[in-house]
């Protein structure tokens, strides 16, 4: 079994930056996963999911840097006449770790409903990936409610699935937003999906990301009810994944600290 870093970093580029633009934003965050000591240590986990044309020489760039590579998406079956589709065993073969489901952006313009996010998320599983299951609900309501059928949602999506997952709690109305939910919603949260996944032995290594407008001077203030954060415009700067990779040192040396006394 493998076990959780103690802060997951992800980030997804969605459909914002040109191939060399990717290429070239890959090598600097290869080059500050590679020399800080947040992913060095082993403290933290950087994964990035770019588009699909990218995987193979993103993964190529970042080898050797402790930077994981996903994708945005996948195919619910592995093989076949499914025209336009990529399957995880075809992604697991070229180097990907993770593979994302369930976007909110996949669901409102795609028209991916619950038996197809649960499909995709046992695909990646069958295959070696660790989905990045994304979560959250639709429209602003209290964070109890927002728990209540975030947990719910969760509980519907992996029922009867085994393994290590992502929980990327976005709540809908956060995303594309110029500031994220506030603190104390997102750690309600996060809190209560992490006690909801840390009593099934059955996502043993699984976690709970925050995204939704997320960037740097969030992660502090989430404590440990979060496990790391999601990330999509606020990482276009590497400067500003740098800081969060700052923060997740600050976050831990204080944690361990915390733990200690
Ligand atoms: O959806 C997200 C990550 O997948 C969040 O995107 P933004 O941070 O750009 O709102």
């Amino acid at each position: 079994m493998r076990t959780a870093p103690a802060v997951t970093i992800g980030i997804s580029l969605k459909m914002y930056l040109g191939h060399h633009q990717t290429l070239n934003w890959s090598r600097r965050i290869a080059a500050i996963a590679g020399r800080h000591p947040a992913v060095t240590t082993g403290l933290a986990e950087l994964f990035v999911l770019p588009s699909f044309p990218a995987l193979v020489p993103v993964a190529s760039i970042v080898a050797g840097s402790g930077v994981r590579v996903g994708a945005q998406d996948l195919a619910a079956e592995d093989a076949g006449p499914y025209t336009g589709e990529v399957s995880g065993a075809h992604l697991k073969e070229i180097g990907c770790d993770y593979a994302e489901v369930g976007h909110a952006e996949r669901r409102r313009l795609f028209g991916e409903g619950d038996t197809v996010v649960a499909a995709k998320t046992a695909a990646a599983l069958r295959n070696g990936l660790t989905p990045v299951l994304c979560v959250g609900e639709l429209n602003q309501t209290s964070r109890d409610d927002a728990a209540a059928r975030t947990v719910a949602e969760l509980e519907r999506l992996l029922y009867g699935l085994t393994g290590p997952v992502v929980v990327a709690y976005e709540p809908q109305w956060a995303i594309g937003a110029p500031r994220p939910a506030s603190t104390e919603h997102i750690r309600t949260v996060c809190a209560a999906l992490s006690d909801w996944l840390a009593g099934r032995a059955e996502f043993a290594g699984g976690r709970v990301i925050y995204g939704g407008s997320a960037g740097p001077g969030l992660l502090g203030d989430l404590g440990t009810d979060a496990g790391g954060l999601f990330l999509g415009r606020f990482a276009h700067d590497p400067a500003a994944v740098e800081t969060i990779l700052d923060e997740a040192l600050a976050l831990h040396g204080a944690a361990a600290e915390g733990a200690s006394v």
